[in-house]
């Protein structure tokens, strides 16, 4: 399952702020969109969700077009989507949280292996299983928001600021997390705008800037791109 964007233009309240994005991400693949604060990574991510509707382009999920359609019917579809901020249910408890996906969506998969494979990425939440969504702290929070976007089973996760706001602590955590994730094959479109949190172990990034992806490249290649460091850092 891969997913495609072309030429993707977004307009909001008249300010064109998605300028022509093309990004692809292949099956088992970490893709990471980097840029500064407002550059345009969530309304991008928000565009492949269909929250956010595109003046122009294409948008592609496995060849098929997924312009139009809800978020529900796109995350049937096998897109998994973590919200900037997580989106934990505060009034259910972590274990409700993390089981909701599986009475929405039915796969191959039973219900218990998706739940066992979302507390697999994330070991501690089993201890906070009865706390409700309320009782977390912001790392805890995120991990719940991850652990259910797993447990739709999803063939590809969208991950927006996934370290944003946390401890330094809880950082390696989530990180290793992502590679637990990607070892079962999934796929994950990373949104980042914090250069230092980026995980060296992902195969490509694109920099976005002002609504437009300004490079593609390995993270290695970037690293040695002044100019476009520059950009990324904020200090242009
Ligand atoms: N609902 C909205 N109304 C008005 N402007 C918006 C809205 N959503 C986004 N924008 C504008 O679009 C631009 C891109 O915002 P977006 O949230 O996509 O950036 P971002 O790269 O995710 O930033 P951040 O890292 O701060 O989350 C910004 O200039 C923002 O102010």
């Amino acid at each position: 399952m891969s997913l495609a964007l072309n030429n993707v233009h977004v307009s909001i309240l008249g300010n064109s702020v998605l300028r022509g994005i093309s990004i692809n991400v292949e099956p088992g693949e970490l893709v990471c969109l980097v840029g500064r604060n407002g550059a345009g990574k969530t309304t991008t991510i928000r565009s492949i969700m269909g929250f956010q509707q595109i003046q122009q382009g294409k948008i592609f999920w496995n060849t098929k077009s997924i312009i139009g359609m809800t978020a529900h019917q796109i995350a049937r579809l096998g897109l998994g989507y973590t919200p900037e901020g997580s989106d934990v249910f505060g009034d259910l408890t972590v274990e409700d949280n993390i089981a909701l996906p599986t009475w929405t969506r039915k796969t191959k998969v039973s219900a218990q292996a998706r739940i066992d494979e979302a507390y697999a990425v994330f070991p501690k939440l089993r201890q906070y299983l009865h706390r409700g969504g309320q009782q977390l702290s912001g790392g805890e929070r995120k991990m719940v928001s991850i652990a259910r976007a797993l447990a739709l089973d999803p063939d590809m996760l969208l991950l927006d600021e996934a370290f944003e706001g946390l401890s330094p602590a809880i950082i390696p955590t989530i990180s290793t997390g992502l590679q637990h994730i990607l070892k079962r094959g999934r796929a994950v479109l990373l949104a980042e705008s914090n250069f230092y949190h980026l995980p060296r172990f992902a195969d490509r990034l694109y920099v976005i800037e002002r609504g437009e992806i300004i490079f593609e490249g390995t993270v290695a290649q970037v690293e040695n791109d002044a100019a476009t460091m520059r950009v990324i850092k904020g200090t242009d």
